[in-house]
C-alpha cells in the first residue's frame, strides 16, 4: 500500500454496501484501521463497521472534521444534503480534504458547488464508480477529477481505489463515468442475476440445488480467471468451448434467436441513461 495512503485520514459518509466493501477492502490490504472513520445514522450497520475495529459516528461532520479524503458514499438523492453540511463545516478548516463521490451520475460540478465553503472555496473533486468485489480486493473502478486536482492528490486516490480494485481506469470525458457505471458498476447485479438463473435451469432439470449453486459459482469463478489470465479474448475463449454442433451451440444458438445481445445492449443503455438522469435531476435541486 502507498505510504501516503497508509498515513491518510479517511472519512465515510456512508456506512452502507459500498462503503463496507471499500473498508473491508482496504482493511484486508492492511490499511490502519483507526484512520478510517465511518458516519452512518442506522445502528446495525454501525455495529457492523465498529467490529471490524474502525471508528464510527452518527456525526458526518465529526467524522470529516480531520480527514485527508472524504468519500461520499451515500445514495445519489441524499448527496446534495451531506456536501452541503460538510461544506459549512469546512468554513473554518484552512486545507479542505479531497472529496471523492462514488455517487451513481452526480457531477462533479454539483458536488463542487454544493460543497462550497461559507467563504466560496471549494474543494477537490473525484467522481469514482467503484463495485462491491472491492470486498474481495478485485474491485473495478471508473474515475474522472476536477481539473484543479494535483498529481499527487490524483495518484493518492488512485492508490486508495488500487488497493481494492484490479482495474483502476482514468476516463477521458466525465459522462463516460455513467458507461462506467453501466458496465462494472452495476455488472456484479448481472452477473449474480445470471447465476441465479443458471441454478434455477439446473435445478429444474433435477440437479440438488447446493450441487447446482457450488457448480455454477465454480463455473463463474474459473471463467472470470481465464477472462483475467488469458492472453485470448472473451470471443477466442467462448469459441474454444464451442464444438461444432455440440451442446454449447445449441446453448448459444438459442441465445442468438431470444435476442442475448439485444437485451445485454439495452440493459448497460438502461443503466448508463439512468446514471445520466440521476445527475441531470439531482443537480437542479
Ligand atoms: N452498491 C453498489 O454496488 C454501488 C453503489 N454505488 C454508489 O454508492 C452509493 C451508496 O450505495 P449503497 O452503498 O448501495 O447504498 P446503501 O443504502 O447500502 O448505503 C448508504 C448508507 O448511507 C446512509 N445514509 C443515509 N443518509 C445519510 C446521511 N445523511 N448521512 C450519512 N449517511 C447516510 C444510509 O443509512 P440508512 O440506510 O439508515 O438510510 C446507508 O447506510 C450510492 O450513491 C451508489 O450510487 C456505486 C457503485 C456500486
Ligand atoms: O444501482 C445503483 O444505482 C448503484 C450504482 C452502481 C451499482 N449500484
Amino acid at each position: 500500500m502507498a505510504p501516503a495512503l497508509q498515513e491518510s485520514k479517511l472519512a465515510f459518509i456512508g456506512g452502507g454496501n459500498m462503503a463496507g466493501a471499500i473498508i473491508g477492502g482496504l482493511i484486508a490490504k492492511g490499511v490502519n484501521k483507526q484512520n478510517i472513520y465511518v458516519s452512518e445514522p442506522w445502528e446495525v450497520n454501525r455495529d457492523k463497521l465498529a467490529a471490524t475495529g474502525v471508528r464510527t459516528t452518527t456525526s458526518n461532520v465529526e467524522a470529516a472534521q480531520d480527514a485527508d479524503i472524504v468519500i461520499i458514499a451515500v445514495k445519489p438523492q441524499v448527496t446534495k444534503t451531506v456536501s452541503e453540511e460538510l461544506g459549512a463545516a469546512w468554513s473554518s478548516r484552512t486545507t479542505l480534504p479531497i472529496i471523492v463521490s462514488i455517487a451513481a451520475g452526480i457531477t462533479l460540478d454539483s458536488l463542487r458547488n454544493w460543497s462550497k465553503t461559507s467563504d466560496g472555496r471549494t474543494a477537490h473533486v473525484v467522481r469514482v464508480m467503484p463495485n462491491t468485489p472491492a470486498l474481495v480486493g478485485e474491485g473495478a473502478s471508473g474515475l474522472f477529477a476536477s481539473e484543479d486536482i494535483t498529481a499527487d492528490e490524483k495518484e493518492l486516490v488512485s492508490a486508495l481505489l488500487a488497493s481494492v480494485s484490479k482495474a483502476t481506469e482514468w476516463v477521458d470525458k466525465e459522462e463516460l463515468l455513467d458507461v462506467v457505471t453501466g458496465l462494472s458498476g452495476s455488472g456484479p447485479a448481472y452477473f449474480f442475476n445470471m447465476v441465479e438463473h443458471l441454478i434455477s435451469s439446473a435445478v429444474a432439470l433435477g440437479l440438488p440445488r447446493d450441487q447446482a449453486t457450488r457448480l455454477a459459482s465454480q463455473t463463474c469463478f474459473g471463467a472470470g480467471k481465464m477472462l483475467v489470465e488469458s492472453s485470448d479474448d472473451p470471443a477466442q475463449l467462448r469459441k474454444n468451448v464451442t464444438s461444432p454442433n455440440g451442446t454449447t451451440h445449441a446453448a448459444l444458438e438459442t441465445f442468438k434467436a431470444e435476442g442475448f445481445e439485444q437485451i445485454v445492449d439495452k440493459s448497460v443503455k438502461a443503466a448508463t441513461h439512468r446514471a445520466d438522469e440521476l445527475g441531470q435531476t439531482l443537480g437542479k435541486q
